[in-house]
Order: structure tokens, then sequence, then C-alpha cells
């Protein structure tokens, strides 16, 4: 198929640099070959990283993502066949030009420097596999996500409709089924109703990840294309795979499709599923409103999902405008006291007679720790296993209201936190999956591997991992986002003026140190750790 280059001209032709005294969130030493070595906080161990930094004018930055061609010299390059493809060759600019990229920070000063920016994703004029060599496979890890059969369909369909690809393997339950389980074939065919379902048709899981058989296992099959679902945890352990792929010089892309329920992946604009899993939480929030209404001061406490951040309370809350107060890991709060949630709860009973509270699952854990010294279990993966809050929530208020202070209250407690994430994703997240998807099929068709693709101010991006992994999105208690919520809800800070001031200095402290544009707060809302 197609003529045959025998140029493999790398990426960009702009020159590599040290970022050293413009970014000071970033530790970066030059190695001797002049690629830069960045390691950020938080950061897995085992997770080397050698970005591609490449400067322009007016304090422009390329944080580029790996090639093929970076250790596999003089690969073939061959025509895209899309160019053939009567559904895109009447597009208008189709492919994607070299140069593309999109810029992290979009509201910007007169002054300002340029900032970071990322590779555009999309399909690129000449690709570095042949339809008929390809074999792809592609694996979920982690916790469920509505989407996750939509992202399979799509790579599928994409692969096969776009490309001509015909080999395409589902890998079982997640990376231990590398090496521990089976395999299964997926077609269009096979996969054409998938969208439908929640869950993933191929199983996940969360630990055995054992980078060395899982690189044998995909060196044993044969397979060239590697494309890897999953959150923060997933997209670390597709950095040590595309690590030692890369060490073993193999002709290996690595493709990550960044996935969580909680939207706390840092970078881009939004995961897929967040938007159905609110919207799922507004019918709990709904029969907690019903019950708490229709009681003689009625107490509805819904809990939903978020172990390290509490985007899916914030934006619950928001929609649906029947809660009262919305409790989150990132607002700290008390229970007894002045401005405490027990005299706010008596203030609101007495003026409507019923309250609606939303509790994120992060939230509270260490008022719960004191109360039963305990808390430092891990799931398999390592992540932190959380005490029920929405529970003890629950206990406490009867305790206090019924009795010590002898009111009547009937309290329902809802626990949908399952419910949200296993259901098929609605309409806007069927369409947000098919781009990522086929944006992750374009960059592994144009050889790039060791990256995470995924919205960046509405444009789709090629991030490199460590970019995402380093740290995740919280909900910034100082922002609009949050302050447009307290105003909803008139629910109280909890936070004394002082720790606001504090709150506000740090950011501000931190916001100065970066590059504009490196961190900081979104219009969302949101905040990567990094700059905290
Ligand atoms: N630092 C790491 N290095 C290599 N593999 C890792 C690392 N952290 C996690 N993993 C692997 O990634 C997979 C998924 O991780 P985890 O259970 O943390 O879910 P996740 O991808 O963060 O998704 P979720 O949003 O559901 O938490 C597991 O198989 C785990 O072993
Ligand atoms: O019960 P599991 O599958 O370990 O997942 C629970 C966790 O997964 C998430 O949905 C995603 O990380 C969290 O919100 C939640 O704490
Ligand atoms: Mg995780």
């Amino acid at each position: 198929m197609g003529s045959i280059s025998n140029s493999s001209a790398p990426p960009t032709s702009n020159h590599i640099f040290d970022l050293r005294s413009s970014l000071s969130s970033v530790k970066a030493t030059v190695k001797s070959n002049g690629v830069l070595r960045r390691s950020g906080r938080g950061m897995a161990p085992e997770a080397k990283c050698e970005p591609k930094l490449v400067q322009g004018e007016a304090g422009y930055v390329l944080e580029d993502v790996p090639h093929l061609v970076d250790y596999i010299p003089n690969l073939p390059t061959h025509p895209n066949p899309l160019q053939d493809n009567p559904a895109y060759s009447v597009v208008k600019q189709y492919f994607v030009n070299m140069d593309d990229t999109v810029a992290q920070k979009i509201v910007v000063h007169k002054g300002s420097p340029r900032g970071t920016h990322f590779r555009r994703a999309g399909p690129r004029q000449r690709v570095y596999f042949e339809s008929d060599e390809v074999h792809a496979c592609i694996v979920t890890c982690g916790g469920l996500c509505p989407g996750l059969n939509t992202v399979i369909r799509e790579l599928v369909c994409g692969l096969s409709d776009m490309y001509g690809v015909t080999k395409i393997l589902g890998i079982e339950s997640g990376y231990k089924g590398f090496y521990a389980r089976n395999t299964i074939e997926l077609t269009p065919k096979s996969v054409n109703d998938i969208h439908k379902r929640g869950g993933t048709i191929i199983g996940t899981s969360r630990g055995g990840h054992d980078t060395s058989k899982i690189v044998d296992s995909i060196q044993d099959r044969g397979i060239n294309q590697v494309y890897i679902i999953g959150g923060d945890g997933t997209q670390k352990g597709a950095s040590v795979i595309f690590e030692e792929i890369k060490r073993r010089g193999l002709k290996v892309a690595v493709v990550g499709i960044p996935k969580t329920i909680d939207n706390d992946i840092a970078v881009i604009d939004k995961s897929f599923g967040f938007d159905t899993a609110v919207e799922e939480a507004q019918r709990a929030i709904n029969a907690a409103h019903v019950e708490a209404e229709s009681a003689e001061n009625g107490i509805g406490v819904v809990k939903l999902m978020g172990r390290y951040s509490g985007f899916i309370a914030m934006h619950a809350t928001l929609a649906s405008r029947d809660v009262d107060c919305c409790l989150i890991l990132e607002s700290p709060f008390y229970l007894e006291g002045k401005g405490g949630l027990f005299e706010f709860i008596e203030k609101r009973l007495k003026e409507n007679g019923h309250m609606v509270i939303v509790v994120a699952e992060g939230a509270g854990q260490e008022l719960i720790a004191e109360s039963m010294r305990s808390m430092h279990h891990e799931d398999a993966s390592g992540n932190k296993l959380l005490l029920d809050v929405g529970l003890w929530l629950s206990q406490n208020i009867k305790d206090h209201f019924s009795n010590k202070k002898k009111m009547t209250i009937t309290l329902k407690y809802i626990d949908p936190t399952y419910m949200i994430r296993a259901i098929p994703s609605n309409a806007s997240d069927n369409v947000y999956c098919t781009l990522l998807a086929h944006g992750a099929i374009h960059g592994a068709m144009a050889g790039y591997t060791g990256f995470t693709v995924g919205p960046v101010n509405g444009r789709h991006a090629y991030i490199p991992f460590y970019r995402v992994t380093e740290t995740r999105n919280k909900v910034v208690i100082t922002d609009r986002m949050w302050a447009r919520l307290l105003s909803s809800t008139n629910q109280p800070s909890f936070l004394c003026n002082k720790v606001i001031e504090e709150a506000k200095k740090e950011e501000e402290e931190t916001s100065t140190q970066l590059l504009e544009g490196e961190a900081g707060s979104t219009e969302n809302g949101m905040v990567n750790d990094a700059a905290r």
C-alpha cells in the first residue's frame, strides 16, 4: 500500500532547550545528549521521563511527546490511507498541520509569554504503520466509568474504518490480563452495540502491574499498538510500559486514554463519563429531596464518589439546586459549635423544614479517623481505602438532633456511588469518547508514542505521560466555581478568615512562581496539585 519514503523526518524541526529558568515547577537537568530529563512532584519513581521541550518565540514552549523515530532511526513512512477514504477526503484540510499545537493557557494578558503548548491531535499526511502490519490491543484498568465500552468500540471501528486494521485484541481484566488471562478478538461487528452497556466488555482490575511480563507478552504476541484506557494509576503504568518498550527498541506505540469518573486527571479539560455520572447523581439527589420534603424535619444525605477530589459532588450540587450543603475533601468541615454543620442544619430545618446534604466520599476522613482510630488501608493499586463518610455523618446527625437535642428528625441516607459509574455514557460523553479514540488512533498511526490524548481548552492534544501523572486536579475552594456553589447553597464556608487568607496567599505565591498558564485554577474551579 502506498509509496515508501526512506527518510523518517523528525516530528519537529525546532530545537530542544533547557527550560529550567522559566519553569519553576519543574526540576530539570540537562543530559549529555542535550535532552532534558524532568521529574515532577509525586511521580512514580520508576517512570523515567525524557521530555522533548521545544522553544519558540515570545516564550512559546512545546512540551512534545515521544516518537518512534526518537529511538528507531530510518523508519519508513507511508501516505495516510485516509486520503483515499471517501468519508474523509472531502473534508478541506482534514490532515492537521505538522506544526499545529494547542495552548495550555488561553486567558492571557498583553505582555504574557505564549507559554506551554501541546502537539495537536489528529491525522497526519504520512503514517509509520501500514494497515496490514498493525496488530493493536486494548486494555481497561482501574474502576468503572461510563463510556469505557464506547471508547473500546470507537477504537475498534476507527482502526478498521479509517485505517483498514483487522487485528485487534482485547486484553482481559486490566494489566494483569497481559500475562494471566486470555485475550478476546475484537471486530467492528462484535463491538457494534457495546456502547449501550455500562462497564467494560474486556473487564478491568486494580493492582497486578508486572512491567517486564507485560512487555514480554506484547512482544511475544507481535502487538505494535497498545491502547491503554485508565486513570492516573493506569497512566503511570502506561508510562513504565512505554519506557521498557523504548529500552527494548520495539516498534510499538503506547497510547493512554484518560479515564476517571472523578475528573481529577491533570491538564485535560474533563474526563469522559464525568457528565454522565453528574447527571445520574441528580436522580439520587432528587430522591433525597423528595424524601426530605415529605417528612418532619427531613434530612436527605447523598454520598457521591470522589476519592481525592470533590468535582462530582460540586457539579451535582450546582446542577441540582435542591442541595443545601455540599461537603468535599478540599473544604474541611466541622460538626459542633459556631459556624459548624450542626448549627447550619438546625437553621435550615427551622427555615425550610427539610434539607439535602451531598457529601463526597473523600470528605471528612480525618474526622472519622479521629473517632475510629484507623484510616491507613489501601487497595491493590495502593489507593487510599476510605471510611464511609455518609454513614458516619448520618449517624452523627441523628445522635446530635435526636439524642442530644431531642428534636424529631427523619434522615434518609442514599448511597448511589456505584450506580453513577455502572451505567452507559450519555450522548455528549459518547461523542467525546469518539474524539478521544480517533485522536489516539491518529497519533499511534503517525508514530507518536508515550502520550495521553485529551482535550486542552477544547482542542484535542497529545500530552506526555508525565504531565498527567505528576499531579491530580482538585477543586479550588478560593476559586469562582466554589464561590458559585457557596452562593447557591448559602452553606457556611467552614473556614475562618485566617484560613481563607492563607489559602489565597498560597495560591498567589504559587501562580507567580509558575510560568503563566503552567498551572492554576480554571473556569471549572480546578487546580493541579502542582499549583498548590
Ligand atoms: N505507579 C504505578 N506504576 C505502575 N503501575 C501502576 C502504578 N499505579 C497504578 N498502577 C497500575 O494501574 C492500574 C490501575 O491503577 P488504579 O487502580 O490506581 O486505577 P486508576 O487507573 O487510577 O483508575 P481510577 O480512576 O479508577 O482510580 C493497576 O493495575 C495498577 O497496578
Ligand atoms: O470500589 P473500587 O472499584 O475500588 O472504586 C472506588 C473508587 O474508584 C473511583 O470511582 C475512581 O477512582 C473513586 O471515586 C472511588 O473511590
Ligand atoms: Mg486513580
